[in-house]
């Protein structure tokens, strides 16, 4: 385990001491002849390309925009013109949880949510009732897919067998963070019955990141393949790649000590992917990781998806720092800047030469970048949500819904073709400009909140 250097607490991320650093021999013109000509990229190509040369001090704004440029031709070769975009609904069910990341502040206290707990608390947690109810509810308005990511809820387990087995530990909640669900002022059900409760008519039932899958299977001896096998019978259809943050353990002691660790976590996915799922892969940056540490990332989540070709999107999510530990102690200062945005998506699209499709999240970058990284390398524009949580908890500004007519409109605006998609990329629907409605009808209220809250 890697301890923050002297002063680390104090406010200055440069001396958390890594093992590895962003310096490399390769020569950032070699590795862009690379690129350009379509070869696969190493990791020295990748930390040439992201430093723009480790050789100068800070972005070289010139190279970094023929890096920009190669990766959009590359998008076009790869993707061409069409900008997607899903029809989709996040609920999440609850937000109790005891991992204590520190780059989170969707997270609150478990124990709050006891009974007999005395303290006033903002989190939730959803009946099986409340959530199916909001899945129809978007279902009926023509959401085609519901994503759910939840905290790891010490009286959530997978099924009434899961709840047997933890509760015959000497100590569960120390030996395997669980308590009953009855201690609790709303129970949270179990996985499976979360699964069942969110799986309403043909929706797509995006769920169970690798951390919680981690949750599921705690105390026993179940594999991830068994236990995503159950989900999928339940209703559950892909999974995402959420809770990889970055994949170097080096730095998820740092950010994560109470997580899976990177091995687990491609172990989870592998199990999915096992289990016939396709999934999404993430990776959250811009905290107190250094460029190498981001190409790393990429190195990892290539060899997974050589192996598996089951990754439909690369989701790059940018660290919202303003109202989390990791701001708030002052381990960081702050987000990743515009140019590192900008080059962590070219690079991406540049390293994965195995993944079709790079996400610009405008959750996390807001319309003005969002649409900017749609030129860097990026061809997806993530889904209307209808509501958020993770970001406007963190102290995000940028909303929590998109209509389609604001897709239609920031898509056009940019010259390209708006195609709304299902999770896995196979169905696509250009937009008929002419019809009336466009598709499904997903505005705010006319109090300007979201539909579904
Ligand atoms: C909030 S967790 C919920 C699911 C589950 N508890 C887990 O950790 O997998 C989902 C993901 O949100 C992202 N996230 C959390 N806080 C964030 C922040 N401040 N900025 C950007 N992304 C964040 C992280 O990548 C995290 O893995
Ligand atoms: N980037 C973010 C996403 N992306 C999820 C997408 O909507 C995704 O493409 C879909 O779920 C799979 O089809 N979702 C968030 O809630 N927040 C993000 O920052
Ligand atoms: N919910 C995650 C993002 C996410 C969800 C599902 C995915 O497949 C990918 C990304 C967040 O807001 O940070
Ligand atoms: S990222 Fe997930 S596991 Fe970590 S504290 Fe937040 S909700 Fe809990």
């Amino acid at each position: 385990m890697l301890e923050p250097a002297d002063g680390a607490a104090s406010g200055d991320p440069d001396t958390i001491e890594f093992d590895h650093m962003p310096e490399t021999d390769q020569a950032f013109e070699n590795a862009l002849a690379k690129a350009r000509d379509g070869e696969r990229l190493s990791v020295e190509d990748g930390v040439a390309l992201i430093t723009t040369g480790s050789n100068v001090a800070g972005i070289d704004h010139g190279r970094k925009e023929r890096v920009l440029e190669a990766a959009d031709r590359r998008r076009a070769e790869v993707v061409g013109e069409e900008v997607t975009f899903v029809a989709n609904l996040n609920n999440n069910v609850t937000t109790a949880c005891n991992t204590g990341c520190l780059f989170c502040n969707f997270k609150d206290t478990a124990a709050n949510f006891e009974s007999d707990s005395a303290v006033d608390h903002a989190g939730f947690t959803k009946t099986l009732d409340e959530s199916r109810e909001t899945v129809r509810d978007a279902v009926e308005r023509g959401v085609s897919e519901v994503t759910s990511v939840s905290g790891l809820h010490p009286g959530l387990a997978l099924d009434d067998e899961h709840h047997e087995i933890l509760g015959s530990f000497d100590s569960p909640a120390s030996d395997v963070n669980y308590k009953p669900p009855e201690q609790y002022e709303t129970p949270p059900g179990t996985y499976v019955e979360q699964m069942r409760a969110m799986s309403v008519g043909d929706v797509h039932l995006h769920s169970m990141t690798p951390e919680e899958a981690y949750h599921a299977i705690r105390g026993t001896d179940r594999r991830y393949e068994e236990v995503y096998r159950r989900l999928a019978d339940a209703g559950l259809d892909s999974a995402p790649g959420t809770a990889a943050e970055i994949l170097v353990d080096e730095v998820r002691d740092v950010i994560c000590p109470g997580k899976i660790d990177s091995g687990e976590w491609v172990a989870a996915m592998e199990g999915a992917i096992a289990a016939g799922l396709p999934v999404t892969a993430t990776m959250m940056y811009g905290h107190v990781e250094n460029e190498r540490h981001r190409v790393m990332h990429l190195d990892r989540i290539r060899r997974l998806q050589d192996r598996t070709g089951a990754i439909t999107e690369f989701v790059p999510l940018s660290f919202i720092h303003q109202q989390t530990p990791l701001y708030e102690r002052g381990i960081v200062s702050g987000g990743a800047s515009d140019a590192e945005d900008e080059l962590l998506i070219a690079v991406s699209r540049l390293f994965l030469d195995n993944v079709d499709h790079i996400q610009s999240s405008w959750v996390k970058f807001g319309d003005e970048k969002g649409l900017k990284l749609l030129n860097c390398g990026a061809d997806d524009f993530m889904g209307t949500i209808l509501s958020e949580e993770i970001t406007k908890r963190a102290g995000g500004s940028y909303g929590e819904f998109r209509s389609l007519a604001d897709y239609v409109d920031m898509i056009s605006a940019i010259g390209r073709t708006p195609v709304e998609r299902s999770m896995d990329y196979e169905d696509r629907r250009r937009i008929d400009l002419d019809a009336d409605p466009i598709g499904p009808v997903l505005g705010p209220r006319a109090d300007g909140t979201p539909l579904l809250s």
